[in-house]
């Protein structure tokens, strides 16, 4: 191997990826939170980001891992610290999202999966476009959708019509979104976010150290 080849391949070990923020959006019951099980055990280097939430725990629910619960006192307090990358309120809770563990991850390179809703996603494309891949998933139709909610058997039955009456306000703003996926089939809606998070980390202004491989590249002509 000539001295040029060694060059550059030390070069090439020195691009490094700088983290992504992989957001999905839904109706509630669409399939979010499924997905992005899969999308974790597929990729474990990849950092879900766990949200702080007012609402009850539900049967099941493990604190630090689906959620950080806490009461509304504490919530203000950490919006009042600044030490929320977006909060809003959700059916009446308020969900926000802990800046700290997200801003370590990215800088670590790591990409961070959101599940939130369509106000958290706007406060993060103005604070965060470039950053930023957002995935809106719709249910195949409203009757699959109060099916899944129903199923899930989490929510009481008000709590579901109230879901399925906020459907309609979360799904007006699909058009927000980079990507849609109609979440048909759990194992080929996982396929799609999973191509889409692989096309998006090859992304060029993604890739640390890229000019510099390309320079020393060229050096060797
Ligand atoms: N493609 C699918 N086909 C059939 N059932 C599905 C599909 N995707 C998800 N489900 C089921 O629908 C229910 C709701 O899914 P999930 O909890 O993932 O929704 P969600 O969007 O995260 O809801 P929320 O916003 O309330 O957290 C679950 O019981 C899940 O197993
Ligand atoms: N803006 C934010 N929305 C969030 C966050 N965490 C969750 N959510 C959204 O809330 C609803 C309801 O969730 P559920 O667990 O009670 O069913 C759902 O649309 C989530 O995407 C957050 O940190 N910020």
């Amino acid at each position: 191997m000539s001295s040029t080849a060694l060059t550059s391949d030390s070069t090439a070990d020195r691009i490094r990826r700088r983290g992504l923020m992989l957001v999905l959006s839904s109706p509630s019951g669409a399939g979010k939170t499924t997905i992005s099980r899969r999308l974790l055990e597929q990729n474990p280097d990849v950092a879900m980001s766990v949200s702080v939430t007012t609402r009850q725990k539900r049967p099941g629910e493990v604190h630090g891992r689906d959620y950080f619960f806490i009461d509304p006192a504490e919530f203000n307090l950490m919006v009042n610290r600044g030490q929320l990358l977006e909060y809003a309120k959700v059916f009446d809770n308020y969900y926000g999202t802990p800046r700290e563990a997200v801003e370590q991850s990215l800088r670590g390179g790591h990409d961070v999966l959101f599940d939130i809703d369509w106000q958290g996603t706007q406060q993060l494309r103005e604070t965060a476009r470039t950053d930023l891949v957002s995935v809106f998933i719709l249910p195949p139709s409203a009757h699959e959708l109060e099916r899944r909610l129903t199923t899930r058997a989490q929510d009481s039955a008000e709590e579901i019509a109230r879901r399925m009456a906020k459907a309609n306000d979360e799904m007006s703003h699909w058009s927000e979104y980079d990507y849609v996926i109609v979440n048909h089939d759990i194992d080929d809606s996982v396929i799609a976010i999973q191509g889409i998070l692989d096309t998006e980390r090859l992304k060029r202004e993604r890739q640390v150290g890229l000019s510099e491989f390309v320079r020393g590249l060229q050096a060797g002509f």
